[in-house]
């Protein structure tokens, strides 16, 4: 009798799990499986490093972010987009974060134009010559500073170039959604404070923080099938028709400016992956999901290995020394 029940009880649960695995298009038994199928699809989005290149062939990122109170998310997000591999990467911050930025690194160029009166004609001029944009990082949330990266957002849609949105610029779209809702080169990318708030915006009711897989869904629907990354213990990616999950171990340490690190590579590898998609080379796969997957396996995997050298004492900044070889380890090999 009890074995019937039992055995009863084990298929019923199996079922579940199909049928859990199949909405979600997601398995528990095939998540390592999964997991190599997208990093070979990572892979195969990274251009060749050849003699036969010029100088801004492999990306040239923007980040709208820096202000007074924040200089290193900005710093964060560029120097790693350059790290990946990007041979260029502009910081566009107020005045009084330039030169603060500036003698972090020799590396990036760094435009104080964010709070100048003609701010958005000054970002525009840029335009042509980018790849993708990263907007929020230390951006701040006064008005004015938001209305520019609002009024950047829309400019950068009609060239039809990849966005990812962090930090201050969710507080933008949690204000404005339709800013950036429906644009399939957009991807969002909050922490789980963040994404409470934007999904609250939309749903007008509480999130149901038990059953995270079915939120991000619901809130990448709302949001017309934009990319979205909730990060947590496990990032979550979906586009609202399937969610991949990513869980590359990392470690305890969770100082500021991981997101950072996050957002400024994925502006690359969100380059890369359209770029690749428009040569034909990733068949029937929605590229912005591609690069973010490699996005938070690479964060993930830098967390990794500078908590083994540092422990407790690690930062965002051990984390960026670690982005050569936990790309080589997790891309190249
Ligand atoms: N060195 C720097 O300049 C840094 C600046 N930063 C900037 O700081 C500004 C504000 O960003 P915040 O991320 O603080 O945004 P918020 O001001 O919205 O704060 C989010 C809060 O949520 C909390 N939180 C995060 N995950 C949580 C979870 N799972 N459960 C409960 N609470 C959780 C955090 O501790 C934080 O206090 C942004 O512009 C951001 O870019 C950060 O990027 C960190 C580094
Ligand atoms: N509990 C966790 N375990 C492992 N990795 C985590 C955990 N929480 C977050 N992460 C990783 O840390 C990275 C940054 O996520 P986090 O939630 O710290 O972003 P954030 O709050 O925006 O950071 P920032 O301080 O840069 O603004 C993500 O890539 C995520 O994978
Ligand atoms: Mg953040």
């Amino acid at each position: 009798m009890t074995r019937t029940v039992w055995t009863q009880l084990s298929a019923l649960s199996r079922t579940y799990r199909l049928v859990f695995e199949r909405y979600y298009n997601l398995g528990s038994t095939s998540q390592r499986g999964m997991d190599d199928d997208i990093a070979s699809l990572v892979r195969s989005i990274v251009p060749p490093l050849t003699s036969k290149k010029h100088k801004g062939q492999d990306g040239r990122i923007g980040i709208i972010g820096g202000c007074q109170d924040y200089t290193g998310a900005p710093y964060f997000a560029a120097i790693s987009a350059l790290k990946v591999g990007a041979d260029l990467s502009h910081v566009f911050c107020t005045k009084d974060a330039a030169t603060v930025i500036k003698s972090y690194s020799p590396e990036l160029i760094v435009h104080p134009v964010l709070d100048s009166p003609n701010a958005v004609e000054e970002i525009e001029k840029w335009l042509p010559r980018l790849h993708s944009l990263v907007v929020g990082p230390g951006l701040g949330r006064e008005e004015s500073l938001l209305k520019t990266a609002k009024e950047v957002i829309e400019k950068s849609k009609v060239r039809d170039i990849p966005v990812i949105v962090d930090a201050d610029g969710l507080w933008l779209v949690t204000q404005q959604p339709s800013v950036i809702q429906g644009y399939q080169k957009g991807i969002l990318t909050p922490n789980f404070m963040e994404f409470t708030r934007l999904y609250e915006a939309l749903h007008h009711e509480p999130m149901d923080s038990g059953d995270r897989q079915r939120s991000v869904m619901q809130l990448s629907a709302a949001m017309g099938n934009i990319t979205l990354v909730l990060k947590g213990e496990q990032d979550l990616i979906t586009d609202g028709s399937r969610v991949i999950s990513c869980s590359t171990e990392g470690s305890g340490r969770r100082c500021g400016g991981q997101g950072d690190l996050l957002s400024g590579s994925m502006g690359l590898l969100a380059h890369w992956a359209h770029a690749a998609s428009a040569a034909g080379k990733l068949k029937s796969v929605n590229p912005s999901l591609v690069a973010a997957f490699g996005a938070c396996s690479l964060t993930r995997q830098c967390n990794s290995q500078a908590f083994q050298r540092h422990g407790r004492s690690t930062t965002t900044s051990d984390m960026i020394h670690e982005i050569g070889s936990a790309f080589k380890k997790l891309f190249e090999s």
